[in-house]
């Protein structure tokens, strides 16, 4: 069926939509805010917006908002602004159209940035806690008082009145609600109090709070976030309370932001604490000085997770629910400047205070390496403050390469553990294997043209060297009842001499080392020709092939010849004291790999422990464990 009108049809009268009040309320409160609370807000907001047209025009007073809220001796709660007021004919348009906003460029249908209002249906939310709402009015540009009156029902009700019953109504517009008495404690003193802070205590207008007594309290104070701060200033003080108030304790630092592309400004507080890595930092966020939410997500870059922000921003524009911010560009772009502060900062302290640097390195380890990764200029000055483990001990990267000069790291964890105990003191290994490690020690030549090593188990432990020939008979006997010794924890155990001699068992699992003692178990039984066949195909191998499956590649422990300990055990005939000191050497040579012990690997330990214990004491023949 055609969408355009059939010439023959009688042309059909154009007819506004009708709305159905009760069901734009419940969208609104149900969809839309995320709680009836928002009926102060957007009074605050309409209020403040009234008072911002009012100060376009010739001798306007200061803005002044005031609010009284519901007692026992005066049910009804009243929101007042010295703002542009309303005429009769405004009100019926503006106050009684869904959508309708002054406040909205005629021309672009865009909020226009100097107000904070734009959808033209925050009056409404005020229906979440009352049946009605009436609003007295008294228009800056003259002409007679009004009232207008509003009901949930979707009916309404202006009248302009008289200048006796106007008595006392000054230029500007006053709100009244009867809250419906489950809704009478939003309106009470105490939340009023609450919301009024939490939402407007920054605005740019003088907001008061009716006493008990009836007087006037103010609750707008200056902001803390948005003036850079003298240090050792009072108004540095109120900056660091805010931070603790916002962290639940006292801030690293504080960093100023300023973008002024989107007249975006605060302070970047830097956590005293490590969050995980995972948690992004949500900021409190206002929008023309009034709150927008405690909790906005999308500010910070993703990295940025060591600091927490109070953020005010004139330029971008929020969503329906005034809850967060459209994800346009200029939320893009202020995100990037965000983050481009937070980065000319740190490069700062490391020029100009190492010492708040070096502090804020030992909480952010994660995140500085993450951001150090990704930018040169950053790890450039980054680097030397980065902490590292290194099979000396652990220190930080400047150190290293001062005392050393260079820097061999594993690319990882295991590999690490498996160096790290025959690594030379003159010449330490680096573990590359934690998160962001290895590829920012990648980085260093070429910002620092210092030498950066990977290297690989199977050539640091290259220096596993077979028995000398004559010896060969008694370490295969050795090998041979080691094994025995370990047929529960199903591990192999070679005999080669290594560095440190002090060092008397090794756990190897890595597979090129593993294939490398093989090979030359097959070369010391197969000399002359097949070991150069041998040889010559290891040469070749690069990974996995089918000769490869023959080899054994099983973890294994490997005992140092070099060692004194070992070669006394070779020359020992107890069988059981043999059995129970190579069961002890493996548990040592895991413990010292970091291997998790898998619970025969405990029981062999505690047995061992056990019998050499008794053995020591003089028990051992009355009760050994097996
Ligand atoms: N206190 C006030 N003084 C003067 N005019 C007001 C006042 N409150 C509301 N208005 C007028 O009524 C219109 C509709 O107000 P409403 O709160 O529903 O929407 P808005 O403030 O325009 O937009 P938003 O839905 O984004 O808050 C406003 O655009 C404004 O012109």
């Amino acid at each position: 069926m055609s969408l355009d009108t059939p010439e023959t049809s009688t042309p059909a009268s154009a007819r506004p939509f009708q709305v159905d009040l009760r069901g734009v309320v419940d969208l609104l409160s149900r969809h839309i805010y995320s709680s009836p609370q928002v009926y102060l807000r957007e009074l605050l907001q309409n209020g403040r917006d009234a008072v911002t047209a009012r100060q376009k025009l010739p001798d306007a007073p200061a803005g002044l908002l005031r609010i009284s809220p519901v007692t026992d001796a005066d049910p009804v709660f009243r929101f007042t602004d010295n703002g542009v007021g309303l005429t009769a004919t405004q009100a019926a348009e503006l106050l009684s159209t869904v959508g309708r906003s002054s406040k909205r460029d005629e021309v672009l249908n865009l909020r226009r940035e100097d107000f904070l209002g734009q959808f033209g249906v925050g009056l409404l939310s005020c229906f979440m806690v009352s049946d009605e709402i009436v609003v007295r009015s008294r228009s800056a540009h003259g002409e007679a008082p009004i009232e207008w009156r509003g009901h949930s029902n979707g009916t309404f009700s202006v009248r302009e009145l008289s200048e006796a019953e106007a008595a006392g109504l000054p230029v500007g517009t006053e709100i009244s609600l009867r809250p419906r008495p489950d809704d009478a404690t939003l309106l009470s003193p105490a939340r009023v109090r609450e919301l009024t802070e939490r939402f407007g205590r920054y605005l740019p207008v003088d907001v008061q709070l009716e006493q008990g007594d009836r007087s006037w309290e103010s609750v707008t104070i200056p902001a803390p976030f948005l003036e850079p701060v003298a240090a050792g200033s009072a108004h540095e003080e109120a900056q660091l309370a805010l931070g603790t108030e916002l962290l639940g304790a006292r801030p690293l630092a504080s960093i100023e932001i300023v973008v002024p592309g989107t007249e975006t400004r605060g302070i970047a507080y830097v956590l005293p604490y490590a969050p995980p890595p995972s948690a992004r930092q949500a900021s409190r966020v206002y929008l023309g000085r009034m709150l927008l939410d405690e909790r906005v997500e999308d500010l910070l870059p993703d990295w940025a997770f060591f600091v927490r922000c109070v953020i005010n921003t004139d330029g971008l524009s929020p969503t329906a629910s005034r809850e967060s911010f459209v994800n346009n560009e200029a939320l893009e772009y202020t995100r990037t400047e965000i983050g481009n502060a937070l980065r000319r900062w740190i490069m700062l302290q490391a020029t100009t205070a190492p010492h708040v640097l070096s502090g804020l390195v030992s909480v952010h380890q994660l995140a500085l390496k993450s951001m150090a990764v990704h930018d040169d200029e950053l790890a450039a000055l980054m680097l030397p403050w980065l902490k590292i483990e290194t099979s000396a001990g652990d220190t930080t990267i400047g150190e290293h390469l001062e005392r050393f000069g260079e820097l061999r790291y594993t690319d990882t964890v295991d590999e690490f553990r498996q160096v790290a105990a025959i690594a030379s003191p003159e010449s330490p290994v680096v573990n590359g294997g934690y998160v962001y490690d290895a590829a920012l020690l990648r980085q260093i030549p070429a910002l620092t043209g210092q030498s950066v090593t990977r290297i690989e188990v199977s050539d640091e432990l290259d220096s596993l060297e077979a028995p000398p020939l004559h010896e060969r008979q008694l370490t295969a006997a050795v090998e041979a009842r080691a094994e025995e010794a370990l047929t529960t924890v199903q591990t192999r155990v070679s005999i080669r001499s290594f560095q440190p001699a002090d060092l008397p068992a090794l756990y190897v699992a890595d597979q090129a080392v593993l294939r490398r003692i093989e090979r030359t178990k097959a070369a010391d039984i197969a000399p002359g020709l097949w070991s150069q066949v041998i040889s010559t195909n290891d040469r070749l191998l690069t990974g996995k092939n089918s000769g490869e499956g023959e080899r054994d590649v099983r973890a294994r422990l490997c005992l140092n010849w070099s060692s004194p300990l070992v070669r006394r055990l070779a020359e020992l005939d107890d069988p059981l004291v043999f059995r129970r000191s190579i069961e002890l050497l493996y548990a040592q040579a895991m413990l010292a790999g970091h291997r998790p012990l898998t619970t025969t690997d405990r029981a062999l330990m505690t047995g061992a422990l056990t019998d050499l214990v008794q053995l020591s004491i003089g028990l051992g023949d009355q009760n050994p464990t097996d």
